[in-house]
This record gives structure tokens, C-alpha cells and sequence, in this order.
């Protein structure tokens, strides 16, 4: 083991319950800096209960969650936001009757802390409208800013909303099946961008695809009936049997 280095973000005894149902036991899970982080498990596993209490949207029944060190357990979405936790918008979040480059511009301004701003000068104001450039061309949308929202293919649409998600060179994105409604072409490309990313951004990936997740993460947490079963490289998860048990002869 290489000498510990801190986490970017780090759940510690999380547990959620909803009335009698138990989402989340005591998950404790430390994500490193750069690691793309997948959480898989089967339906109703507590994955979506999980991210939410990362983003703030939920609240711990017990337990905390540091991001460098520091304890946000209490802090709003929005509060949380500032820190440099991003979520991948969803495509209602995209300002559909405006331009790519609109949107990014907009992605850039909230990060900054600017509610509103007068358009014009917005337009006039040349290093914003360079980060706007660079952020699509971080995604490899570039080419298609002049391009309305409402224009794009599903699969831009998402790249899109991820490269928002990244405004602000946020500290973790955590990245909700962003293959989900992709065709296979679609799919792919989605997967090149995030490989891109290895090392780059921390990422924690939720996600159905195991193509993509396997092929895609450095690391990989399975999750059944809200309990940590196992976590490791995707190597270890893969050849691990509890966690085949658990996906009872899917193909992992
Ligand atoms: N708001 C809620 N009220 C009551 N029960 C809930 C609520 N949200 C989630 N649950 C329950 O908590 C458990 C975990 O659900 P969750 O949606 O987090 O799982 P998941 O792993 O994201 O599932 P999926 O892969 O189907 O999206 C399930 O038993 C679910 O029914």
C-alpha cells in the first residue's frame, strides 16, 4: 500500500432508513482523489439513496460525510455545491432554447456565484466566454456551440449536461447512469469522454451498464440491501463470490 493519502470525500456509518426500510447500513467508504468510483448493486440496493445524501437532497439518519476533512453532514445542497460537489445535471436543467455555448456560459456563471448578469455584457466579456469554449471542448463539443439545445441528439444532450456537471473544476462529480437512454453508438462515446477523464476528475459513478462500469472504474463498491458487500478493483469484484451470489449468475 502506497502511504495513505486523504480522501477527497469520505462516508463514515451513513444510515438511512425509510420508515421500516433500511436504504442505507452503516456504509463508511473512502474515495480517492482522481478514481473513478462505481457504485453498482441490484434493484433497490441503495444507490440512489446514497448519492442523494452525498448531494445533500438526503439527510443521514447517522453518520457523517467529510470532504477534505471536513465535515458537510449539515450543509444544503447548494452549500455543498460551492465546495465542489457536482452532480451531472439532468437534461430538464439545460436551457433548451438557447445555444450550447449559452449553457455553458450560464454552468460557469452559477459555479462563480453569479445569479444573473446582463446579457450583452456577458457576451462582451471575452476570458468567461474563453472558459465556456475550453469546458465544451473538454467534452469534445466545441464544434456544435453555436447549436440550440433542443437541436442536439440525446447522446449530446447528456455530454452536454456533463460538461456543466464540470464547471468549476469541481472537487467529486457524482455522475447518475450516464449511459441510461444512450444507444450503443451513443454509449460508447460516453464512455471514450469519461476515460478521458481518468486521473483527472473524481468521479462517483452510478451506473447499469457493466460494460462501462468495468470498464470505465478504478475502483468498483457493490451494494445490497443498503450494506457495503464488497469493494475493489474491477478484477477483484469481478472474481469476488460474494458478489456473484449477490447477482445471481448475471454476467458481471
Ligand atoms: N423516498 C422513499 N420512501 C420510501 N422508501 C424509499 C424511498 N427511497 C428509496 N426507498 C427504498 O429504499 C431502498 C433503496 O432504494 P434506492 O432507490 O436507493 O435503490 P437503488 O439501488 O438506487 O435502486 P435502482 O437501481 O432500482 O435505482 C428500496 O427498498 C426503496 O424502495
Amino acid at each position: 500500500m502506497s502511504a495513505a493519502v486523504a480522501p477527497v470525500l469520505a462516508m463514515d456509518g451513513l444510515f438511512k432508513a425509510f420508515g421500516g426500510v433500511v436504504a442505507t447500513r452503516d456504509v463508511s467508504l473512502d474515495i480517492r482523489k482522481g478514481e473513478i468510483h462505481a457504485l453498482i448493486g441490484p434493484n433497490g440496493a441503495g444507490k440512489t439513496t446514497l448519492i442523494s445524501q452525498l448531494f445533500g437532497a438526503l439527510r443521514p439518519d447517522r453518520g457523517r460525510i467529510l470532504l477534505h476533512d471536513q465535515d458537510i453532514t449539515g450543509l444544503s445542497p447548494a452549500q455543498r455545491a460551492r465546495r465542489g460537489i457536482s452532480r451531472s445535471f439532468q437534461i430538464t436543467a439545460l436551457a433548451r432554447s438557447m445555444s450550447v455555448l449559452q449553457n455553458a456560459v450560464l454552468a460557469i456563471l452559477a459555479q462563480d456565484g453569479h445569479a444573473f448578469s446582463f446579457w450583452r455584457s456577458i457576451q462582451r466579456d471575452a476570458p468567461l466566454q474563453a472558459r465556456a469554449h475550453e469546458l465544451l471542448r473538454s467534452v469534445g463539443m466545441h464544434g456544435r456551440a453555436g447549436a440550440l439545445v433542443e437541436s442536439l441528439s440525446h447522446g449530446e444532450q447528456r455530454l452536454l449536461e456533463f460538461a456543466l456537471a464540470m464547471a468549476g473544476d469541481p472537487a467529486i462529480v457524482l455522475l447518475d447512469e450516464p449511459m441510461a437512454g444512450l444507444g450503443h453508438e451513443e454509449g460508447l462515446e460516453m464512455t471514450q469522454h469519461l476515460a478521458r477523464l481518468k486521473g483527472k476528475t473524481t468521479i462517483i459513478l452510478v451506473e447499469h451498464d457493466m460494460d462501462a462500469v468495468f470498464g470505465l472504474a478504478d475502483r468498483v463498491t457493490v451494494l445490497v440491501g443498503g450494506t457495503v458487500l464488497a469493494t475493489g478493483t474491477p478484477a477483484e469484484i469481478r472474481a469476488n463470490p460474494d458478489v456473484r451470489n449477490a447477482y445471481l449468475g448475471d454476467d458481471l
